[in-house]
């Protein structure tokens, strides 16, 4: 399985989110915001966390426009895989490539702590790993999590089984409680959460780590 994870300026999660690919046994490629193309053969695109270009203007509307994202837009296209967390959720939703929007939190402070989830459904590649209903800690990190869709969004979101995740008690406004969301073939996840920041003992748990497993059982036989 061979992963690409994207590199803008102000990533910071770049390298955690290739070490959670590559422990989980996967070849990855680190490519960067200006390249227009991703290399041949890439089975998922990772979008890491940070602060792309500085969070100017919208969190994940430069990077959105960026060139590699025409690459992205795509992968996607053409059914590939793709996964986003945090600043990488953003993006995906400023590209459009999931519903919705991510919004200051509720308190308009950053929030930095483990959260409990609740895995909503095990019926993609990202979450086969785990069992419906089962409560996970991941740690969150941002300022604008406060995920927001309109009520035919959700109903669709709902109706099409597509929440990944909920927060048990929700830290940052999010509509509904949603901490992550699917896309309508099931092949683009966007979380804010970090599997990526527990996904081996050192990290202080090991919850993140069933999706980097799932995903290169999944992809392996996609
Ligand atoms: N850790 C992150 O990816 C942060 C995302 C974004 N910069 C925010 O604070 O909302």
């Amino acid at each position: 399985m061979h992963a690409a994870v994207l590199v803008f300026p102000g990533s910071n999660c770049d390298r955690d989110l290739a070490v959670a690919f590559e422990k989980a046994g996967a070849r990855v490629s680190m490519v960067w915001h200006k390249d227009t193309v991703l290399p041949d053969g890439i089975d998922i695109v990772g979008i890491p966390g940070g602060f792309s270009y500085g969070d100017y203007l919208r969190c994940g509307a430069i990077a959105a426009n960026s060139p590699i994202c025409g690459a992205l837009r795509g992968h996607v296209d053409r059914g590939g895989f793709a996964l986003g967390i945090c600043n990488g959720f953003q993006v995906l939703t400023e590209t459009r490539l999931l519903p919705g929007a991510l919004r200051r939190n509720a308190n308009l402070k950053y929030i930095c702590k483990p959260v409990d989830l609740r895995v909503e459904t095990a019926d993609s590649a990202f979450t086969a790993g785990y069992s419906e209903g089962q409560e996970i800690t991941v740690p969150i990190a941002h300022h604008d999590g406060n995920y927001f869709a309109a009520d035919d969004t959700l109903r669709a979101l709902n109706d099409q089984d597509r929440v990944a995740f909920r927060y048990v008690k929700n830290p940052n406004g999010s509509v509904e409680d949603i901490a992550g969301v699917l896309s309508e073939n099931r092949r683009v996840l966007g979380m804010m959460p970090h599997p990526e920041r527990m996904a081996e003992p050192a990290h202080g748990g090991t919850d993140g780590q069933a999706m980097f497993r799932a995903l290169i059982e999944q992809l392996a036989t996609a």
